[in-house]
């Protein structure tokens, strides 16, 4: 199933803030992934604010991930611009999801659907990868919606989509006091406008509505071994030997185990051998820190080789995307001289989009400011 964050912002075209503005400053929050809804102003507004948005997320190593909202068309214009938005959001009304997935360059995006009832639980468009199960309760935000959903309506529509393969994401209404009794019901992820929008400190909403998923839903199991992955100066290193500390396993960095192995730093093995010869290394070593239960810090560029990701998977370990905002990387590893690859910004942001799609194969875990102690805290709250 696809994984995705424990809460999904939508944007609000009724606020005075422009969409693209409202993207940013969620992106900036912690937020990876946010949609793009526009309705109702016109096309042209939309299309304006949309680009704006595509590109500076573009330009900050893919972050946040665009969703468009119902708007096939300027998601395929989008994408001949080369901003090939994360995905498309497709209501009952709108342009089927198979035949959106045929538009060039749509056909990687990830596509939802908004099904409010059964018949549409059960009957998702096999193109879906997601799917949003609503009105949990009236709303505001969506005028002429159809009738609330509840609890058990909210019970019913996830075990559907869950038999699909299709990521549950609950909508409608929905504040943070909903949110265990929801990811109990099988969401997969909260959508939120008016909350998320209402407040004037979404980071803390967002990490709030995570420690709930984590508390019903824990990423990993007590004694399973688990693999961080995630960007440059994301934290993983940091958060690896604090969780491995905490559960009393052991803790290995990919990297500092190959600078063991071959008595020199990472920035040596680079200008040595090249990026190729420290990619054997990573491939070579990283079985031995999988033999037995650990917590396993992989270098930025690590989780790109499916080499390396079905050695995580046969050794059953849990893999775990620290989900950073990119800029906040870069301020953290930008021009360390033993990060080869962390040298020039536009560079890093370039790799870091590019490797998004892998990490995000991962369950994510969003720091929103917090340290990595209050991090490894709320992953273990459980
Ligand atoms: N959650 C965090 N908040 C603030 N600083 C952090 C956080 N996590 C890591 N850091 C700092 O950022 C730098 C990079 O962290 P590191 O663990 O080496 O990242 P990675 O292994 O992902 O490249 C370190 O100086 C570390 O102390
Ligand atoms: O992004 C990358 O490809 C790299 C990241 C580094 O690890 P961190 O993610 O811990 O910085 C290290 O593996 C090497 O410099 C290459
Ligand atoms: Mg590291």
């Amino acid at each position: 199933m696809l994984s995705l964050p424990p809460l999904y912002p939508i944007t609000d075209a009724s606020l005075v803030e422009p969409l693209s503005a409202q993207i940013r400053r969620l992106g900036e929050a912690g937020f990876p992934l946010v949609q793009f809804r526009g309705k109702p102003l016109g096309a042209k507004e939309q299309w304006i604010e949309l680009r704006t948005a595509l590109a500076e997320a573009a330009a900050n190593g893919g972050w946040p991930m665009v969703c468009v909202n119902d708007r096939a068309d300027l998601a395929l214009l989008a994408a001949r611009e080369g901003l090939v938005p994360w995905g498309l959001h497709l209501g009952q009304g709108d342009l089927p999801a198979a035949e959106a997935k045929r538009l060039p360059g749509l056909a990687e995006a990830h596509l939802g659907a908004s099904t409010h009832e059964a018949g549409e639980w059960e009957a998702v468009d096999a193109a879906c990868d997601h799917a949003g199960v609503g009105p949990f309760r009236g709303t505001r935000t969506k005028a002429g919606h159809a009738a609330p959903i509840g609890l058990e309506g909210l019970r019913a529509g996830c075990a559907a989509l869950r038999a699909q393969d299709l990521a549950p994401v609950a909508i409608g209404g929905l504040t943070l006091a909903d949110a265990a009794a929801c990811f109990e019901a099988g969401a997969e992820s909260l959508a939120m406008v008016g909350e998320v929008h209402r407040t004037d400190d979404p980071a803390a909403l967002g990490w709030e509505v995570q420690r709930q998923r984590w508390r019903v839903r824990p990423p990993f199991r007590r004694g399973q071994g688990l693999a961080i992955v995630g960007g440059s100066g994301a934290g993983k290193t940091t958060l690896g030997r604090e969780l491995a500390r905490r559960l009393a396993l052991p803790f290995h960095d990919l990297d500092g185990a190959i600078e063991a192995r071959e008595g020199r730093p990472v920035a040596a093995i680079f200008s040595a051998g090249g990026e190729s010869a420290f990619r054997a290394l990573e491939s070579a070593l990283l079985p031995d820190l999988l033999a037995t239960p650990a917590v396993v810090a992989l270098g930025g560029g690590a989780w790109e080789s499916p080499v390396n990701r079905e050695a995580v998977r046969t050794a059953g370990f849990a893999p775990l995307w620290l989900a950073e905002a990119p800029a906040r990387a870069w301020v953290r590893a930008g021009q360390d001289p033993n990060r080869p690859l962390a040298q020039d910004r536009a560079a890093f942001m370039a790799r870091w989009a590019a490797r998004q799609p892998a990490w995000s194969l991962a369950p994510m875990a969003l720091a929103f400011g917090h340290s990595s102690r209050e991090l490894a805290s709320a992953l273990l709250d459980w």
